[in-house]
């Protein structure tokens, strides 16, 4: 049983009333105040008894506590405050027991902002759910009803582990000068490099063309975080897994009651994106009725939600990636060429890793001391002959590829140098056999079904996220789980 607080609850939604919510709390906890950690904590639950008691706990020892009942409200809460850490229910009304809501809602959230820290609330019984979703990038889980002296020693872990992390980050950005963790010594990586720094501060659109795992979700995060934009949100989205009705409502957002579905009003990821940057991830997999609407919206730089009638301004710096061949489509007229024009003022070219082998080394060698660090091993060099071997390979899944096969190489590795046969190359034909730790029997049945979905549709990763229910990001962390 949760004890009951009955007290006035502001939503974060009402940002008058949260804004005086954050006077009063701080004016109450005065006598503390030099005690007190200024960390933003976001929580999410559908119970206002569990959001009250949450609120007046917390309230007492954190900057800003912010409670929500719709999880709908989460991709603009998290947009608009850079929250430290969100407490996310796994189960919502509408789906009390699977925890299925939670786990997309998770996606969301580190979709937006990887940076936050997500905190899960779970029942008694649902531990291995929690696990699970640790696994899936969850940092960290509570069970209901909470202990409050167990839910402030979890907050004060996760907050510190996580302003490690930042630390740690913001230590290699400043040593690596200008883009930061962006590795690249081949002559097209150096262009790249080189009309970033000429167009980032403009506000130019951009294509940033390139095979799957070459680094375009990187570049586009880059460019935004060298704009004058930086400071405001950076909306990614994936056009590759909306489904044709999705598509309007999740872009330009609804008014309540525009269809069975909508019982709130919910702005669209541009007016999310608004004074920031939309970044539209495989454009080139959307339909013709989509290229029109979408083209109609960038001509005007007006939205309409869906249901209503006025059309909003928005002010959005926009980025767009494929990896389908573009120009071809157009020469095929299954993609509009006027909306081609609208997109690629500038356009960047990632080539596959293959055809850039003097990056296999630095990235090879960056991603070695990134994992040597977060598994503690003792590894510090590649082997000769696994150099030449690496430099060989043909490299299907660029850059992600490298980054899988080095975490797994060092996680298995014996000695202190990376030899050929501590290294993974998924195209050859044992790949889908490799050994890989065997763990919970959940986790045999997602990797499976993963495995069986690349095979099904070739490997192409939106057509298998879509199989499975999942966002691309989500498959990706999961692929990178199991070592894919
Ligand atoms: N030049 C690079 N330097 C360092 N890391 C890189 C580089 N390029 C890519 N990566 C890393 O490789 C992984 C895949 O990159 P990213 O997601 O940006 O690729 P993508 O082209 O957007 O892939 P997809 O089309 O499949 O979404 C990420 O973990 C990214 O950090």
């Amino acid at each position: 049983m949760y004890r009951v607080w009955h007290t006035t609850l502001y939503f974060a939604d009402y940002p008058e009333q949260t804004k005086n919510f954050h006077h009063i709390a701080n004016a109450q906890s005065d006598s503390c105040v030099q005690f007190k950690d200024m960390s933003k904590i976001l929580v999410i639950d559908d119970d206002v008894d569990v959001l009250s008691a949450a609120r007046l706990l917390l309230k007492r020892h954190f900057g800003q506590v912010d409670i929500e009942k719709n999880p709908e409200k989460i991709p603009f809460l998290i947009n608009n405050t850079q929250y430290d850490v969100v407490l996310l229910d796994m189960n919502f009304e509408r789906d009390n027991s699977s925890g299925r809501e939670g786990f997309l809602w998770l996606d969301r959230i580190l979709d937006i902002n990887p940076q936050i820290a997500v905190v899960l609330i779970t029942a008694y019984g649902d531990v291995e759910m929690a696990v699970r979703a640790i696994k899936s990038g969850a940092t960290d889980f509570i069970l209901k009803p909470w202990e409050n002296d167990k839910l402030l020693g979890t907050l004060k872990s996760v907050l510190e582990a996580r302003q490690q992390r930042l630390d740690k980050a913001d230590g290699k950005a400043t040593k690596s000068g200008n883009l930061p963790n962006i590795i690249g010594n081949s002559p097209a990586m150096r262009q790249v490099f080189d009309t970033i720094e000429r167009i980032a501060e403009t506000d130019a659109n951009v294509l940033i063309l390139g095979e799957n795992g070459t680094g375009k979700d990187l570049i586009a995060r880059a460019i935004h975080q060298r704009s004058h934009r930086r400071d405001k949100p950076f909306v990614s989205v994936d056009l590759g897994a909306l489904s044709e009705t999705l598509f309007e409502s999740e872009l330009f957002g609804h008014v309540r009651g525009a269809f069975t579905d909508a019982r709130d009003d919910r702005a669209g990821r541009f007016e999310e994106a608004n004074g920031g940057t939309i970044f539209l991830d495989e454009i080139g997999n959307i339909t013709q009725p989509q290229q029109a609407r979408l083209l109609t919206v960038l001509q005007q730089r007006m939205v309409t939600r869906v249901g209503a009638n006025k059309p909003k301004a928005v002010d959005v710096r926009l980025i767009c990636a494929t990896n389908s061949p573009i120009y071809q489509r157009v020469a095929e007229k299954t993609f509009r060429q006027d909306l081609l024009y609208r997109i690629n003022t500038i356009e960047l070219d990632l080539p596959p890793l293959r055809e850039r082998v003097e990056d296999i080394v630095p990235l090879a060698e960056h991603f070695l001391k990134q994992y040597r660090k977060q598994y503690n091993r003792p590894v510090n060099s590649l082997s000769p002959a696994l150099v030449k071997q690496m430099q060989q390979y043909p490299w299907p899944g660029n850059v992600r590829e490298l980054q899988h096969a080095i975490e797994r190489a060092i996680i298995l590795a014996r000695g202190n140098t990376l030899q050929p046969e501590d290294f993974f190359f998924s195209a050859t034909p044992a790949a889908t056999e490799a050994p890989f730790r065997e763990n919970l029997q959940l986790e045999d049945l997602e990797k499976r079904a993963i495995q069986k979905a690349l095979a099904k549709f070739n490997g192409n990763i939106t057509e298998v996220a879509r199989e499975l229910g999942l966002s691309r990001q989500a498959l990706y962390r999961r692929m990178e789980k199991y070592g894919m």
